[in-house]
């Protein structure tokens, strides 16, 4: 039986539950397209693309530029030679437009104060994590920050989960994962902990509800209220 009062650590997703950060990712994966002589996309396409890390939304906005399928073999060469490119523009980008959403900051002081662990478990590359939490002044409240390429897999796997749970001699019941996307709801239930579901976010235009998370919250501040 799984109960909110035995949760310990919580391990929060960054893109769409944190940080609005959409408006740079856009704006990186244009600059990359127009340089590869591409026409610009929407953001409301790029946020449609985001989810599963930086290789995989370039390679949805390469395929959709070029209509060769995700896994045509001379769309994944494009991509090889395109990486860089994007991780150049994003790096450029990385906080530009992007904001924190309403009661982030406080809500998390207020969890650190109650004496639960925080951890940050983003499909987001690394190198680009750690500059965002300090831009937005959330970086000294994370005990473990990992990107989306600090372990051979990423989220919808369990694998950044377990680790945490095996770093921080947790068991299943003590961590929680908070997150906008089925990526961290699925992650949660494989292994086996947890989960509370945001709407805000972006979730490839599905309601959260429909990945059945433990508790469904429309504002950040309210996950307060099963933790404090
Ligand atoms: O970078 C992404 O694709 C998603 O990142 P997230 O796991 O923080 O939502």
């Amino acid at each position: 039986m799984m109960k909110w009062s035995k949760i310990r650590a919580i391990a929060f997703d960054l893109d769409g539950t944190l940080i609005d950060s959409v408006p740079d990712l856009a704006a990186a994966t244009n600059a990359t397209l127009v340089q590869r002589q591409y026409p610009p996309v929407t953001e409301a396409l790029v946020l449609s693309w985001v989810g599963n890390g930086a290789q995989v939304l370039m390679q949805r906005a390469l395929s959709y530029v070029s209509a060769m399928a995700e896994d045509d073999p001379e769309l994944q060469l494009l991509l090889e030679q395109t990486m860089p490119q994007f991780m150049h523009h994003y790096g450029e980008h990385l906080q530009k437009h992007s904001r924190l959403y309403p009661g982030v900051l406080v809500t998390l002081q207020q969890l650190k104060q109650a004496g639960f662990k925080l951890a940050i478990v983003t499909n987001k590359p690394y190198r680009f994590t750690v500059p965002l939490l300090s831009a937005f002044g959330l970086d000294g409240l994370f005990c473990e920050v990992l990107g989306g390429d600090s372990l051979a897999k990423m989220k919808p796997d369990p694998m950044p989960l377990q680790h945490l749970l095996e770093q921080w001699q947790l068991d299943e019941s003590q961590l929680l994962m908070i997150g906008d996307s089925k990526n961290d709801i699925l992650a949660a239930k494989a292994a086996n902990i947890m989960s509370i579901g945001l709407t805000y976010g972006y979730n490839y235009g599905e309601d959260i509800a429909l990945s059945h998370p433990h508790a469904v919250c429309e504002n950040f501040a309210d996950i307060e209220q099963y933790l404090l």
